[in-house]
This record gives structure tokens, sequence and C-alpha cells, in this order.
């Protein structure tokens, strides 16, 4: 069984140093829950075994914040292809991965809503998405290039207005 996290990143700043979307940070309240999620998947879960997240500023801030307070110690795969990619770019970053069993994957909407309902064999829209909400989905595979053999199993699905509150 392959077990894929999907983590939009956090709330992210408006304001860019650079003038470019690509350098966009977080703001206050994006560094307030990327923690707090990343808190939320250690005690539910534990660590993911592999990482990959968009090149973006927002992306790698969210993975910092929400990778220490997992304890995550491997590496991180900072990919341009998931910059603000489609659905089927996503698919593409996901089928070639190796023999990790857990991996999260840390990108944008509205990629990563879509890609979700996809991969869960729903209707787009069937879910909502977030910032700084993470999923898991279980598919019942033994390669990730298998992935499009069977619907992955939504086994949670967590948004920070409901973390927050608890
Ligand atoms: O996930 C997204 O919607 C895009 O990365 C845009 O980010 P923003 O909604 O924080 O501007």
């Amino acid at each position: 069984m392959k077990t894929l996290y999907l983590l939009r990143h956090a709330k992210s700043s408006p304001y860019s140093p650079t003038g470019g979307d690509h350098d966009r940070p977080l703001n206050d309240r994006g560094r307030r829950d990327a923690p707090r999620m990343g808190r939320v998947l250690r005690k539910v879960d534990g660590s993911p075994e592999h990482v990959l997240c968009s090149t973006s500023a927002r992306t790698r801030e969210t993975a910092d914040l929400f990778l220490e307070r997992c304890k995550y110690k491997g590496e991180v795969d900072y990919l341009d292809e998931i910059y603000e990619a489609e659905p089927e770019a996503l698919h593409r970053a996901v089928a070639r991965q190796g023999d990790a069993d857990r991996l999260l994957m840390i990108g944008h909407n509205p990629g990563t809503e879509l890609f979700l309902c996809r991969v869960i064999g729903g209707p787009e829209a069937i879910l909502r998405v977030p910032t700084c909400a993470l999923t898991r989905i279980d598919f019942d595979i033994d390669e990730w290039a298998d992935i499009d053999r069977v619907n992955g199993m939504l086994v949670w699905h967590l948004i920070p207005a409901v973390i927050n509150e608890l």
C-alpha cells in the first residue's frame, strides 16, 4: 500500500520582495498554521518517508515550518514542475517516485484540489482545499507508477480552521 499526503501551502502574503509571484512569503496566519499542521501529522501518523515540494517561497516556507514540527529528517525534492502545476503534472511527479511508501507533496491550488478530487475518483470540487489543508489518501498499489490502476481512498482531510479550534 502507498500513502500520499497532499498539503497546500499555508496562507501567503500578497507582497513579494521581487514583485514576482514565485517569491511571495507566508503571512502571519500561514506561519502559525504550517507548524500546527506539521505537529498534527507527527501525532496522527508520524513523519513521511519522502517529500516533494514546489520551488516557490511560500511552499518552501511552509515545508520548513511544517517539517520541523513534524520532525522530518530526510531530503526534500524541490521541483519546479509542482509550482502552480496542473493536476496532470502532479500526477506525473508522484507516479515516478520510488520506494517511499509514505509520500508528502506540498503544492498549490487549483492543481492540488483538482488532483485530489481525481485520485479519489470523485467529480471536481467534491472537496475544498483551503490553504494549509492536509489530506491523506491511501492506494492499494505496490508501485507509485500504478497510481492510475485504483482510486485512492480518502482517509482524512484536515483544515486549519478546524485544527485551530481543538
Ligand atoms: O495555492 C494557491 O492558490 C496559489 O499558490 C496562490 O496562492 P495564494 O492563494 O496564497 O495567493
